[in-house]
This record gives C-alpha cells, sequence and structure tokens, in this order.
C-alpha cells in the first residue's frame, strides 16, 4: 500500500457526520489543508505535542492503540489547560518501515477513541516513513471565550493552589511495566493496585470538562495541565507568575493504589507525585473564597480537586512544608528530554 491508501484506510469514514458539522468542519482530510468555520466571537487557541518512541513509550510500556490514546490526550490536554473547549485535531504520524500496518490501525483506533470521547474532528495530518523509531505529533485546536484563556502567569498573592485527580499514578505506572520488561499484549488485564497505575500511564484523561468549569467559574487565576510532575508545574506558575509558591506536604493526594505499590516496592510515593509527569491533570490558583464552590462544581463531576498549596510573595519558587514544620525547596525537575 502507498501512503495516500493508507491515509485512507486509517481515517476514512472514522468520525460522524454529526461530530465533523458541529465543529464547524468545511473541508476536512483529503485536501492541501482543512478548512473550518470560527465560532462567532471566539478566540483560537492553538498547541502541539509529540510524542517519540523510547522517549514517551517503548514497546514494553504501552500498545499501539494507547499510543494513538494517549498523542491525542496530550494534545487535547494542553487545550483544556487554557479552560479552551477543544475543537479538531491535526496528526502528523512518522512510521517505521518494519511496524505491521495492523499496529498502525490499532494506534489510529486509540486516536480516534480519544478525539470522540472529547468531541475533537481530526481535520488532517502528515504521514511519512521513519528510519527507526514511530514519532506521532498531535496538534490541536480549540476556542475558548476572548481574554478568558487561563495562563500559567495568573497567580497571586494570597491564591490557593489546586490540583484535579492523583497525579502520580501514571509514572508509579510506568515504574511498574519497566521494571517488568515484557512486550505489552492488549487483551492483558492487571489486577489492583496495578490496574489504577497502568491505566493512567496508558489512557490519561485530558481534564476538559474541569478546564470549562474553571475558566467559566470566573474565578480561577492560574491553570496548567500536569506533564512534567507537580513540582515542576508549580514552578512553570511561580515563574511565569513571578511568586513563590507552598505546597502542603500532608494534603498532596496521594492515591491509596500508589500508596500500596510505593510499600510494595519501598519506593515514597511523593518522588511520582511530585517529579513524574504524564498524569495530564489540572494544578491552578484561584481565591480561597472561591476554592468551596468551583472545587465543589469540579468534585460534581466525579473528579477529585484537592486544595494543595498557596501562593506567596515572600519568596520565589516553590518549597514544601510538612505538618511538623519541616520545609525545603523543591527541586524544579521534571522530565529533562535534554538531560
Ligand atoms: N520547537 C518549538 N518552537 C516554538 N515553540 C515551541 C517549541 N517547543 C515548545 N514551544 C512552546 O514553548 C512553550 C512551552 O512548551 P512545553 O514545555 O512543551 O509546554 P507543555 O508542557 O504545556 O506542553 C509552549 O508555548 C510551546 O508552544
Ligand atoms: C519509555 C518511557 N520512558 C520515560 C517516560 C517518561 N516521560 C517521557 S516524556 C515525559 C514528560 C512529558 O513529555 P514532554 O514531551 O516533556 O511533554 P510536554 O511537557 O511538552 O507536555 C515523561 C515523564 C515514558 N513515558 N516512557
Ligand atoms: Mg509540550
Ligand atoms: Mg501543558
Ligand atoms: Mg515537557
Amino acid at each position: 500500500m502507498d501512503e495516500f491508501g493508507l491515509i485512507r484506510s486509517l481515517t476514512h469514514g472514522r468520525q460522524s457526520r454529526e461530530l465533523l458539522s458541529k465543529n464547524g468542519v468545511v473541508v476536512g482530510i483529503g485536501d492541501d489543508s482543512a478548512v473550518t468555520a470560527p465560532s462567532p466571537g471566539q478566540h483560537t487557541v492553538m498547541s502541539c505535542d509529540t510524542m517519540v518512541q523510547d522517549v514517551h513509550f517503548k514497546t514494553i510500556t504501552m500498545n499501539s492503540a494507547d499510543v494513538g490514546f494517549k498523542a491525542m490526550a496530550a494534545a487535547v490536554s494542553d487545550i483544556a489547560a487554557m479552560g479552551a473547549a477543544p475543537r479538531h485535531a491535526l496528526v502528523s504520524i512518522s512510521i517505521p518501515k518494519r511496524l505491521p500496518v495492523t499496529a498502525v490501525n490499532e494506534l489510529y483506533e486509540g486516536l480516534y477513541a480519544c478525539a470522540d470521547a472529547f468531541g475533537v474532528a481530526v481535520i488532517g495530518g502528515d504521514t511519512t516513513s521513519s528510519p527507526e523509531s514511530l514519532v506521532i505529533s498531535v496538534t490541536a485546536v480549540g476556542e475558548a471565550e476572548p481574554g478568558r484563556a487561563l495562563m500559567r502567569s495568573a497567580a497571586r498573592p494570597g491564591d490557593i493552589v489546586f490540583v484535579t485527580g492523583w497525579p502520580g499514578c501514571s509514572a508509579a505506572g510506568l515504574d511498574y511495566l519497566l521494571g517488568r520488561a515484557v512486550a505489552s499484549d492488549p487483551d492483558e488485564t492487571f489486577a489492583q493496585p496495578l490496574e489504577t497505575l497502568v491505566r493512567a500511564h496508558r489512557r490519561p484523561l485530558p481534564r476538559v470538562e474541569a478546564g470549562r468549569i474553571l475558566l467559566l467559574s470566573g474565578r480561577c487565576h492560574a491553570l496548567n495541565d500536569v506533564s512534567d510532575g507537580v513540582a515542576s508545574e508549580a514552578w512553570e506558575i511561580a515563574e511565569a507568575s513571578a511568586c513563590g509558591i507552598w505546597l502542603d506536604e500532608a494534603s498532596l493526594p496521594v492515591h491509596p493504589d500508589m500508596t500500596a505499590y510505593a510499600a510494595e516496592t519501598r519506593r515514597n510515593p511523593l518522588d511520582w507525585l511530585l517529579f513524574g509527569g504524564e498524569d495530564y491533570e489540572l494544578i491552578g490558583t484561584m481565591p480561597r473564597m472561591y476554592a468551596e464552590q468551583v472545587g465543589g462544581a469540579v468534585q460534581a463531576t466525579g473528579l477529585p480537586f484537592t486544595v494543595i498549596g498557596e501562593v506567596t510573595d515572600s519568596f520565589a519558587g516553590v518549597r514544601m512544608r510538612s505538618s511538623d514544620g519541616r520545609t525545603e525547596t523543591l527541586d524544579k525537575k521534571g522530565y529533562n528530554h535534554f538531560a
């Protein structure tokens, strides 16, 4: 098959006409560019994210369908992290010649499963061969109300810091998958606590609904998604906002399944939470007086919302304090591509 046949077999008829027309798709896959109609009065929000074999996944950590799902989820997450609504995606993929077509097909099944779940129309992309590694890059396009996108630079002293979900589970899942070093199998099932952790690593869910609640509440100040660990993302907010962040160790949400796996492997679960990454949860700030109401609206969707610290003007950077009064400056370290 040539790439034209491949593209058609991967994309043709995968999404409903309703989804495409709801997202204002005028020209979709098949021409030189896609054409979309903007929603009246909305601003456009754009981001792209790449996954590279042996950097973001290995055959022992992810199935093909997981790679497609997670590539879409990571791109959509950056739209969610602005409080915006995702609408369109463009997918660039470079495929090793030795990769079976069935694996590429599974990857697209995962990719479209995520796109459909978040109402994202896949409107184009690019396909090439690659000598060795699989590379997939997804450009996500969304919309937000003018002037209301939630930026890293908007934290204010006195704000509380919150996080959604259970960060750290993805890194704990990765730790388990790398440690056992066997090829992944889509039919394999995991017993708890591993099921929670492996799922968090392979199938992260972008927090689109929470992002919209936070933007539309009009109360949220800064927002960021957790791709590189809670400490690293808190540092990004602190630096962009020119302020300091206190994290309260005792309030960090440690999932009981992560606690169980950490106990089994004699590890500190906070290392995964603070420095792990790829959770795609949201971390942000807002005035304390609104946290209960807005946090309650997020929790009503079934997603945990936890106050984990506060913003201060008394230092720069990120520090953690424990209930016994100890304090420490947290390293900025997340995943460093050039370490
Ligand atoms: N190669 C590049 N060229 C231009 N802009 C880039 C490039 N790589 C990253 N950026 C921009 O740098 C900023 C930070 O990127 P990144 O750390 O990847 O953010 P995130 O963790 O949210 O994905 C973003 O605004 C992103 O668009
Ligand atoms: C095989 C393997 N090794 C290590 C990791 C961990 N890892 C790779 S990239 C990354 C950080 C997130 O990726 P990045 O490209 O930095 O995303 P961005 O910050 O742009 O959202 C992490 C934690 C992994 N997922 N798989
Ligand atoms: Mg990025
Ligand atoms: Mg981000
Ligand atoms: Mg990064």
